[in-house]
């Protein structure tokens, strides 16, 4: 599997910038790399990340998304004059030109298609490339919105030619609509793009009316264009995740990419004077991570926009931190959606309910039709005027995210050592006395606790959770021969010796504990057989048809247990699968793998003794950090599952706010 991190960039992309006055662009400096190098140099990421040169991007590469005219065009500008290039910038709109631009355009194409050849070769797992001019407004013969070439168009038309990639998926976070992606892509089925930006009702640049949701895709590209409009500022954390969970990553799942590309502009942080959101920069690490488990982690980040130059490189390292796999910091405060967000996803999704599965349940949009025109409103009031500060913003430097010297400690009964990758921890402690043992356990009579092999396990997670707790460890794994007593008693050791919440994910019928009231215990628990009605609010028993149903259980785990568990937000992750869940390696990796985002990745899994090696061996490899293997084409999910899944959502939603989907009165 490849692994390591590409890191690429070249300061001769800091010497272009603004020649005369123009308060449209002057926020797009050369600064803007300067200190997002600097950041991750400052953090030690550079030396951890491997280092790869950019290059010159070739004309062939360039025709790959621009007509030969535009190409012949921008050549001249080295020869130019001021005047010339002032004149030479008017007709597109938003952008300037410089003697030194058009190199460094050739640079950053560079860099992107460097990047895409590391990955598609795995030299590398994933990387970033630092580079402006940025790409993702510029079209076949028009430069725009400060770019001049579009970079990650043609990293993605790179890697269809040149590695025979089909699905490509393209994911835009910039806070501007990339429209020159949706004209190169729109048609083209086996390329889904993603933007979400602000919109403001089409008041906001670049004030197009194909920026709004309906703008699905044409012809065969119907359902492959997703547009994500925010038509209020101040979005949060609670809004992306929101997104995350119930548009962007349903869809990506189902549409099972071979590559991701990131389109990843930063103005979509807080402080940005072109945003003007509120998201601060540590959600940038999570959303990252959300991406990793999908096209077996093959995931090329491109700088697009960014223009705060201290949210920035924060927003740049918390997205290098997860590219290399350190823990993901926790947020903590999350409630619930904006209306204005709500509404949007309501929107987004209802029009798409005809192309995606995962949104087969969702009420059709009544009389939509596909928007196919482009039709340009003139430019209206958008926010700040150019040249007008953002009033003093501020927030909290993120907090260190430092990996414990252990990643994951393994502890496995004699004769399956070497079913885990050797950099497992190997975990043997002493028995437990069956006191100690009863101590926890209360209800069990002390017969039972004679069992050797059982008084080892009860050792073991005790040791495992202790060494969690204590930052030695960040994620272990534990065969036990009895996954009941083992679970209920690791539940009991947690709760006692942490102060933390404790998120219990089960995947089997009987529920394993029971679960308190005092909301220190959360319990997810996936089952095929409608379990006696809990007790508590913390306790959710998830009907699954059947465990084989993959799509289903994916979709319970991206738009009921991840919104749960992130607003939960516990401080330790427990997870176990009862014997027979039956629920297959890659959806239980892909579990595992996207549970990481939480809890600093602190995580315990328990898996019953006579689970086949591969489960093993993969579960390991997943708390690693490897990322999960895809889940291949997914088909449906069973119509039982998903109304099971809105069923619970409508009676959750109240609760736990990032559950919605919609507006509370929209249909
Ligand atoms: C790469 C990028 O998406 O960040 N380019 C943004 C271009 C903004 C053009 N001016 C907007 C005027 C409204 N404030
Ligand atoms: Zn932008």
């Amino acid at each position: 599997m490849a692994s390591g991190t590409a890191l690429i960039y070249d300061e001769e992309m800091t010497r272009y910038k603004l020649l005369w006055v123009d308060p449209i662009c002057k926020i797009e400096v050369p600064e803007r790399l300067v200190v997002s190098y600097a950041a991750l140099q400052k953090a030690g990421l550079t030396q951890r990340c491997v280092a790869l040169p950019v290059r010159e991007a070739t004309d062939e590469d360039i025709l790959l998304a621009h007509s030969t005219e535009y190409l012949e065009a921008v050549k001249k500008t080295p020869y130019m004059t001021l005047e010339e290039l002032m004149t030479f910038a008017v007709p597109y709109g938003d952008v300037y030109f410089h003697p030194n631009i058009y190199h460094c355009a050739k640079l950053a194409i560079g860099a992107t298609l460097n990047l895409v050849d590391a990955v598609m070769t795995g030299k590398v797992r994933n990387g970033i490339a630092l580079v402006r001019p940025p790409g993702h407004h510029s079209q076949r013969s028009t430069a725009n919105g400060f770019c001049i070439f579009n970079n990650v168009a043609i990293g993605t038309l790179y890697a269809k030619k040149k590695y025979n990639v089909r699905r490509v998926l393209i994911v835009d976070w910039d806070i501007h609509h990339g429209q020159g992606l949706q004209y190169c892509f729109e048609e083209d089925p086996d390329v889904l793009y993603f933007s979400w930006h602000r919109y403001e009702h089409q008041k906001f640049w670049p004030n197009l009316r194909e920026s709004d949701y309906d703008s699905v895709g044409k012809g065969r590209g119907a359902g492959f264009n997703i547009n994500l409009p925010w038509n209020k500022v101040g979005m949060d954390s609670n809004d992306y995740l929101s997104v995350f969970f119930h548009v962007l990553l349903p869809v990506a799942y189902e549409f099972n990419p071979e590559l991701v590309m990131l389109s990843a502009g930063f103005d979509s942080a807080i402080g940005d004077p072109e945003g003007e959101m509120c998201a601060t920069p540590e959600i940038f690490g999570h959303l990252t991570h959300l991406l990793m488990s999908l096209a077996g982690g093959r995931l090329c980040a491109v700088l697009e926009g960014g223009y705060n130059l201290t949210s920035l490189p924060q927003s740049v390292c918390q997205t290098v931190q997860t590219l290399l796999g350190d823990p993901v910091s926790r947020i903590s405060g999350l409630s619930s959606p904006s209306k204005s967000a709500l509404e949007s996803i309501q929107s987004v999704r209802s029009v798409h309910q005809q192309y995606w599965a995962c949104f087969k349940h969702v009420a059709a949009k009544p009389g939509y039709e596909p928007h196919t025109k482009h039709s340009k409103l003139e430019a209206g009031q958008d926010g700040l005027q150019p040249g007008e500060e953002t009033k003093e913003i501020s927030w909290p430097e993120p907090l260190l995210r430092l990996p414990p010297p252990t990643r994951t400690a393994v502890a496995l009964p004699a004769g399956l050592e070497d079913s885990v990758p050797e950099s497992c921890k190997r975990v043997t402690e002493t028995l437990l006395t069956p006191e100690e043992a009863a101590e926890k356990l209360g209800n069990l009579n002390i017969q039972d606790l004679k069992n050797k092999d059982l008084l080892q396990s009860l050792g073991n997670v005790q040791s495992l959770v202790d060494k969690i707790e204590k930052k030695q460890v960040r994620n272990g794994l534990l065969l036990v021969p009895d996954l009941r007593k083992t679970l209920a008693f690791a539940v009991q050791h947690a709760l006692i010796s942490l102060t933390d919440r404790v998120l219990l994910v089960f995947l089997g019928n009987e529920a394993p504990v029971e679960v308190r009231v005092d909301g220190k215990l959360m319990l997810v628990q996936f089952c095929s057989t409608e379990p006696h009605e809990p007790k508590s609010k913390h306790h959710i028993p998830v009907m699954m048809k059947g465990f084989g149903d993959v799509p289903g259980f994916l979709h319970a785990v991206l738009t009921l247990l991840l919104p749960l568990a992130y607003g939960y937000d516990p401080g330790l992750i427990l997870v176990a699968m009862g014997k027979g869940s039956g629920m297959g390696v890659a959806a239980w990796t892909q579990l595992t793998s996207l549970l990481q985002g939480l809890a600093e990745g602190q995580m315990l899994v328990l898996m019953q003794q006579g689970d086949e090696e591969e489960t093993i061996r993969t579960t390991a490899a997943s708390l690693l950090g490897e990322p999960a293997q895809s889940l291949g084409t997914l088909g449906d999910p069973l119509p039982e599952s998903m109304d099971a899944v809105e069923k619970l959502r409508l009676k959750l939603e109240t609760q736990w706010g990032l559950l919605q989907t919609r507006g509370q009165n929209l249909p």
